[in-house]
């Protein structure tokens, strides 16, 4: 069945346009004003009316962890719950880590990862893999799971999270010459893992044990720090970097200093940092508090939200993600006596695009093709699917929101399509709904009705060595060859 959209304003990341789009078989076939729609289908198609409405590509949450086995629990979005979430707000394709333990090899945890989402997957999904220990396996096994078959064109290196991912600053350097010598893009958690670590003990000694010690024993500055040492690492590895999370003022500078400076390397706000800020940390209500832990933590100062957004709209950041990984208030409760033990991560992937919406749009610091570039088309080009995805153009996967930019809605647990019990966003009014989904050509979200099945997404195999992310890099590896002084005539 084709799909005829019509009277819609056609938004890409460089252009606004009067179209109407067809699809048929999953693609975009037809982008034209007043479009005929030719006779050999004219028959059977379905109509949907765009009047006043926005036609934009499908939403790209390049960070998520979906089921993710992380500090003694499972997160409880698994791939099903997550991804008809992601579809309910806008988002038709995410891109989630495979992240080994240390001790598992890269190929069996691929495995792992794909037997979970391949049966559950509701939208179209990639993966990137973390990389939690250095040895030449793992260097052998970079290079196969960036083959076709596998995938992966992107590995994220944890500079926190002490004796589970964390990798040393030797290891980090490793993997990142191995990540350019594969055309791979280094992806980094910034923060410093081993000060954290002493920070938790000494606020534990001191009796502090509430959510409020999480974001005390995780000060700015040592996001700002690792942020700096992952930029200048990757810089002297030649590899181009792409910062997971930034969540304040002090990393945002360092990204822009070392863009200022030559370096490749992009900065990825998430939906909680773009929404909320750290004040929740002290409230009395533990719940409330425990809820809104994740790391880096949300920044303790009310106005780094606003900034964020205005360096996303100057371009000194790049893309914004969701980073979900949600938890019940019951296995929050894991760390009642001890802050260390709440497991990390808050929810985000269904209400991304309203928030950047309402806190990019319809504040008036960007434009509906920003709001584009920051929510799909900059993934699509950084992670090489892009005009595939990311796009509403001929031969474009037909993943299209029909978005309403003047409705509102207010974001609740009681209405969300999370599988958890609480969302950080609770009570937000926001403008900007999407109010019909098509992924792959499929009405999958129409006007808060959910029809989809699981399995209905399909895996996006990412290729290495992407143009828009590697093409300055051969003639910087010239530029760094070392010089060798030749004395023989002594
Ligand atoms: N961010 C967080 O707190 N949880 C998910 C794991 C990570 O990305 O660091
Ligand atoms: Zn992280
Ligand atoms: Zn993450």
């Amino acid at each position: 069945m084709a799909l005829l959209i019509k009277n819609g304003t056609v938004v890409n990341d460089d252009l606004m346009i009067k179209a109407d789009v067809l699809v048929l078989d999953g693609k975009i076939i037809m982008v034209e004003e007043n479009l005929v729609v030719p006779e050999n289908l004219s028959k059977d198609y379905q109509i949907y009316d765009a009047t006043d409405r926005l036609v934009i590509p499908g939403g790209i949450d390049p960070h998520t962890h979906m089921q993710l086995p992380f500090m003694g629990e499972v997160a409880v979005d698994d791939f099903y719950a997550g991804t008809r979430a992601a579809l309910a707000g806008g988002t038709t394709m995410i891109i989630d880590f495979v992240i080994p333990p240390k001790t598992s090899s890269l190929l069996e945890a691929y495995k792992q990862w794909r037997d979970w989402a391949d049966p559950k997957v509701c939208c179209d999904y990639a993966l990137s893999m973390a990389v939690t220990t250095w040895n030449e396996q793992i260097s052998e096994e970079m290079k196969i799971v960036t083959e076709p078959s596998f995938g992966i064109n992107s590995f994220k290196f944890f500079l926190a999270y002490k004796n589970v991912f964390m990798v040393t600053d030797e290891e980090f350097f490793q993997g990142l010459k191995r990540c350019a010598q594969i055309g791979a893009l280094g992806r980094v958690h910034a923060e410093n893992g081993s000060v954290i670590a002493e920070k938790q003990k000494e606020l534990l000694e001191m009796g502090i044990t509430g959510p409020e010690g999480h974001t005390q024993s995780r000060p700015e500055e040592l996001e700002a720090e690792a942020t700096n040492r992952a930029c200048t690492l990757a810089s002297q590895a030649n590899c181009p970097l792409y910062v997971v999370h930034v969540m304040s003022k002090g990393a945002a500078k360092v990204i822009a200093e070392h863009r200022q400076n030559g370096a490749i390397v992009f900065g990825e706000p998430i939906a909680a940092g773009l929404g909320c800020d750290g004040t929740h940390y002290y409230s009395k209500d533990w719940m409330h508090a425990a809820a809104h832990i994740l790391s880096p933590p949300l920044s303790r100062d009310p106005t780094t939200p606003s900034t964020l957004m205005d360096l996303l709209a100057c371009g000194q950041l790049h893309l914004t993600a969701t980073d979900n990984c949600t938890f019940t208030c019951s296995q929050k409760k894991l760390g009642l006596n001890d802050f260390t033990k709440i497991p990390n991560g808050v929810n985000g992937v269904e209400d991304r695009m309203s928030v950047v919406w309402e806190k990019g749009v319809h504040s008036g610091k960007i434009d509906p093709m920003k709001f584009v570039s920051i929510t799909s088309t900059t993934a699509a080009r950084i992670f090489n699917c892009y005009p595939r995805k990311g796009r509403i153009a001929v031969g474009s996967d037909a993943d299209i929101v029909i978005w309403n930019p003047s409705a509102t809605r207010t974001i609740s647990a009681q209405t969300h399509h999370h599988a958890n019990d609480f969302n950080i966003f609770e009570g937000m009014i926001v403008h900007g709904v999407p109010e019909i989904t098509i992924s792959r050509g499929k009405v999958v979200w129409e006007y808060g009705e959910l029809n989809v099945e699981a399995g209905n997404g399909k895996f996006i195999s990412l290729p290495p060595f992407c143009n828009y992310v590697f093409s300055a890099i051969p003639a910087r590896a010239r530029k760094m060859q070392p010089i060798s002084v030749d004395r023989s005539n002594i």
